[in-house]
């Protein structure tokens, strides 16, 4: 299927530039397209969602998605859509994010074999010389149409104004689409609404410096039906590096989504098939129930892998009930069917009893049920004296759980007051 088939019918095209250039671009495979990421946080949050799962489609239709780290831009800071300028971060900061940033979109993107990109803009932004780049550059931007950018607006109308160096940035990410298509034949940038004025401006460098015609995608803001930007909520962000957001949470920010946007995050943020998707769109009420366990199992396992995510989907059946995942749809999906709640209601693990005779640590023995949904997590409830073998405290971060014969059998572990596992030793 075409990319921008693909893209469109999933609902991530907000607004194009040549429409049907784009299109015969993108008709032929192995086509470069980038989106530009500034370090200015060390780890990717839900917000960044579209633009990252916008590149991993390009990939899996054939293309070639070049992922910019702005290096050189993260140390001016885009004031696009922007109501208050950001503290300027040192370059120690900037390479710190950098690194986290990389490690992240490789649960999207495969860079092996150079399918994919990774490009850092201060390679070419950071050496540049002033009067040489104001004369190559600074000539083909008028300022009378710069301060009539959307992306500025809000800016200059604010008290605190729009600084100079802010006001620069517009031409470096310009700058950054010109070198991206001189030196890699990449006529294609995408991001967020917000970013149009840039991704516009760049368009125009291109075509005045290199006489080529380059495409622009922007993505829409995506709202949640309560009226909220998605991936905000009250506790701030949702990030994906899971010491700041565990699995578990993370899965959960996703199971709580409302009912009126399932159908909606279920494209934008899975891989499910489009078939798959509108059979259940049909459903209401409790029957959706299931489906935003599909939801949060295939958005977790995305970012966390699909061990993490059955775990965290064990957890929340264990604590909240298992949701009943129809049998007939999602045939895709690799979550499990089972509610696994036995008969007293009690959820249960199978675990070898040989490895039960040699014992097992009880930090890993907790994540392994699910009862915690990371190691970190494991290791705060021991040392907060919340967890417990048959009704016995786990005392200390080394305490292992060995248990042979008929004690095998009746291994019940519980987290904190309410949160019960049952072993069964097999
Ligand atoms: N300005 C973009 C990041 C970016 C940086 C450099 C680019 O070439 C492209 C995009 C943002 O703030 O999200």
């Amino acid at each position: 299927m075409h990319a921008l088939d693909v893209l469109r019918s999933r609902g991530f095209i907000e607004s194009t530039t040549h429409e049907e250039e784009l299109a015969s671009y993108l008709s032929s495979p192995g086509r470069y397209c980038y989106i530009g990421f500034d370090p200015t946080g060390s780890s990717l949050h839900v917000g960044h969602l579209v633009t990252v799962m916008a590149l991993s489609h390009m990939q899996r239709c054939g293309h070639r998605p070049i992922a910019l780290v702005g290096g050189g831009t993260g140390m001016i800071g885009d004031p696009s859509g922007k109501t208050e300028m950001r503290q300027l971060m040192t370059p120690e900061i900037v390479a710190e994010n950098k690194a986290g940033l990389k490690g992240q979109l490789s649960s999207f993107l495969d860079f092996s074999d150079g399918k994919a990109l990774l490009v850092d803009n201060a390679d070419w932004l950071s050496g540049l010389h002033y009067i040489p780049f104001l004369r190559d550059v600074g000539s083909h931007f008028s300022v009378n149409r710069m301060i009539k950018a959307e992306s500025y607006r809000a800016r200059l109308e604010s008290e605190e104004g729009l600084s100079f160096i802010e006001f620069n940035y517009m031409l470096l990410q310009a700058y950054d689409f010109y070198v991206l298509a001189e030196k890699y034949g990449c006529l294609l940038q995408m991001g967020g609404r917000d970013q149009w004025g840039n991704i516009v401006a760049g368009v125009e460098l291109v075509r005045r410096k290199a006489q080529k015609t380059v495409f622009g995608i922007t993505f829409p803001l995506i709202m949640t039906s309560s009226g909220i930007k998605m991936g905000k909520t009250h506790a701030g962000a949702v990030w994906l590096d899971p010491e700041r957001t565990s699995p578990y949470d993370y899965y959960q920010f996703w199971v709580n989504t409302d009912d009126a946007d399932v159908v909606r995050f279920l494209k934008l943020f899975t891989f499910l098939p489009m078939e798959e998707i509108e059979e259940a769109s049909a459903l209401s009420g409790r029957d959706l129930n299931g489906v935003k366990a599909v939801l949060a199992y295939e958005a977790t396992a995305i970012v966390h892998g699909s061990e993490a995510a059955a775990q965290a989907h064990r957890a929340a059946s264990a604590m909240f009930g298992g949701r009943e995942v129809p049998e007939a749809l999602f045939s895709s999906s690799q979550i499990s069917r089972s509610t696994e709640v036995d008969g007293d209601g009690m959820p249960s693990t199978q675990i070898p009893i040989g490895e039960l005779a040699v014992g097992i640590s009880a930090v890993d023995l907790f994540c392994r049920v699910g009862l915690c949904a990371s190691r970190g997590a494991a290791r705060r409830l021991i040392e907060q004296g919340g967890a417990y073998v048959n009704g016995q405290r786990v005392e200390g971060l080394d305490a292992v759980v060995v248990a042979s014969g008929s004690d095998a059998s009746g291994l019940v572990l519980r987290s904190g007051k309410k949160h019960y596992h049952r072993i069964e030793a097999v």
